[in-house]
């Protein structure tokens, strides 16, 4: 149990209406009560006529219309009391569920990529839905029914033991077997439910991967065979089903049982009782079957709400296990710093924690604010690395890098990643408008700044072809885009806000080289000065840059200018004599 230790600022936070609740919870309750003393009285009444100790049919009547009317009034009351009790638990409970969620969606946020690397998408949003949601169950249904099942325990044995101590004894004797058997149906209910979900959640990525990769499916023209797999795991989905209402079916059956049988020990012992005389009146007997019927349903929760603990409590040890990651790359201070741009790698060396891949060996370069770097290498040889570790997305391993003289280990990590521009390789945008997309990196942009983005970044004209224009919604519900639009998109988000540093990890790929040429003349003139590094496959997006290295299987194997790098034999020789061929042919 001690896994809910977390949620106990939550009931702090919330202790006043916690308290209200409590209070609700046993009004509800006693007047709850009220009834079955009422009907004793009233069955005593028409006992006492039917003996003839009582003969005025009026008085009767009189008295019984009484006991009619406090029945009904004091239900009213316990009625709205019950009401009031579940709008303030169930309340407490939505509130603290949002609480907790943002918690962890936060927590998730300040995480770095490699927690993402080594946890997957589907997991991370199970624990911040399917188990927050069990966590809810404790901190709502399960505080609730325990405060009401001890509070109507409490107050229906007192009204018990007060008429009959005795019969009281071997009336409660079947209830604690029901809370015992309806705790093992609750664990069983669970563990069936659990797989059901399972097979659920296998049946919508089913689903979901089939419809979006339809097209595949659907050249590839294997229909037939995604059908039946999709019918082999809707059967077993079913069976799973049926295992789960089977066990779900004892539910009922069982507390009837077991309240028949307490009924049955009331008439046999409560009968025997007023037989011998140990019981004055008949009304005990009929007050008592009444109470056992109050107590079935507490009593009953009891299991219930243990199983209901059990799982909240494991679901909370999934959700502490991510709250206790602690980020790998944390901000070193609050103050925030002034970025010009100039970079320096000292002899950096990384290493993928999760591959074990040595991506960089000992590279060393320098760039001073307003200058721009191309870098250029074979796929694999560690460009893209060298971007992600400008923005502090890992941390290396060995050497230095520098920005403006300081290690980027002590700058404000806000500042830093502020002041860079990051177009990355697969360009992601989000299912939302296009101007909510270029203006994510600068929300306050107004529409003249997002169009001279837009127009900067050569998908202006683009962007005006569609009907809604800067409107058009992007992603599922949208237009998709071709590729070269997306990085186009992508471009005017990273130069929006204006950043010291621009990082472009070979984010002209999809373009033609008239476009690719139009894009880098327009950067030319926003990138003066400006540090930019434009990583890429393509001499012509790098001929321009005041350098160039070429890197090859994580090492710097030539740099210097376009000019200098042809007059040596090398990669980037041939590379320009291939792409100078191609484009003639
Ligand atoms: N996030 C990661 N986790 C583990 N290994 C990685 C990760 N990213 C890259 N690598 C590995 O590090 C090496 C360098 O990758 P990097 O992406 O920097 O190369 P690149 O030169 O940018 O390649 P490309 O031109 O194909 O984009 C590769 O061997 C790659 O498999």
């Amino acid at each position: 149990m001690g896994n809910l230790k977390h949620l106990n600022k939550y009931f702090y936070k919330y202790k006043w209406k916690l308290l209200i609740g409590l209070i609700i919870t046993i009004a509800a309750r006693i007047f709850a009560i009220y009834y079955v003393p009422l009907i004793g009285r009233s069955t005593k009444i028409i006992e006492k006529y039917l003996n003839g100790e009582v003969t005025d049919i009026s008085e009767v009547k009189h008295q019984l219309l009484i006991n009619i009317l406090l029945i009904a009034g004091t239900t009213l009351i316990s009625a709205f009391f019950t009401f009031l009790m579940r709008q303030t638990f169930i309340v407490v409970s939505r509130h603290m569920e949002y609480d907790l969620k943002n918690e962890v969606y936060k927590h998730y946020q300040e995480l770095s990529l490699n927690f993402y690397k080594k946890n997957r998408t589907g997991d991370l949003m199970n624990r911040i839905s399917d188990d927050v949601s069990k966590v809810r169950m404790y901190l709502g249904p399960a505080i609730m029914y325990s405060v009401t099942t001890f509070t109507s325990t409490v107050v229906v044995l007192i009204f018990m033991i007060k008429s009959a101590p005795e019969l009281t004894l071997y009336t409660v004797i079947p209830l604690p077997i029901l809370s015992f058997a309806i705790y093992r149906l609750s664990v069983a209910i669970h563990k069936r439910s659990t797989i059901v979900q399972q097979y659920l959640s296998k049946l919508n990525t089913f689903t979901q991967e089939s419809f979006s990769g339809i097209a595949v499916i659907k050249s590839y023209s294997i229909e037939p065979s995604t059908t039946s797999n999709f019918t082999t795991l809707s059967n077993a989905s079913r069976d799973k089903n049926i295992d789960l209402v089977k066990v779900q079916a004892f539910f009922f059956p069982l507390m009837v049982l077991l309240i028949g049988i307490s009924n049955i020990i009331v008439i046999y012992i409560g009968g025997r009782q007023i037989l011998s005389g140990q019981i004055e009146n008949i009304d005990v007997l009929v007050e008592f079957i009444l109470y056992v019927n109050m107590l079935t349903w507490p009593v009953a929760s009891i299991g219930w709400v243990t199983s209901l603990v059990q799982q909240a409590d494991a679901s909370q040890e999934r959700i502490n296990e991510f709250l206790n990651v602690k980020p790998d790359i944390t901000n070193p201070k609050e103050e925030p710093d002034e970025i010009k741009g100039n970079i320096e790698f000292k002899n950096v060396s990384f290493t993928y924690d999760d591959t074990n891949i040595t991506a960089l060996k000992d590279v060393s370069f320098k760039i001073d604010s307003g200058q721009t770097l191309a870098i250029i290498g074979k796929t694999g040889s560690g460009k893209s690395t060298i971007l992600e570790l400008i923005g502090r997305l890992y941390d290396i391993d060995e050497g230095e890098i520098l920005i403006d003289g300081r290690n980027i280990k002590k700058l404000n990590l806000d500042s830093l990643r502020k002041s860079i521009g990051y177009v990355p390789q697969d360009a992601f945008l989000f299912s939302d408008s296009i101007r909510n997309n270029i203006n994510f990196g600068k929300t306050e942009a107004d529409e003249k700044e997002i169009i001279q983005a837009a127009k900067n970044a050569s998908v202006h004209k683009n962007i005006i072809g569609f009907s809604k224009g800067y409107d058009t919604v992007l992603g599922e519900r949208g237009i998709t885009l071709s590729g070269g639009q997306k990085q186009r998109v992508s471009i005017a988000r990273a130069i929006i806000h204006d950043p010291e540093i621009l990082l472009f990890d070979d984010c002209l790929s999809a373009v033609d080289t008239e476009t690719e040429e139009e894009i880098l003349n327009n950067l030319f003139e926003i990138t003066k000065n400006k540090t930019t590094i434009i990583v890429s496959h393509r001499v012509s997006s790098a001929k321009n840059a005041d350098k160039i290295i070429i890197l090859e299987d994580g090492k710097i194997i030539q740099e210097g200018s376009h000019s200098k790098l042809l007059s040596q034999s090398g990669y980037y020789k041939e590379l320009y004599a291939k792409q100078l061929n191609e484009k003639e042919m």
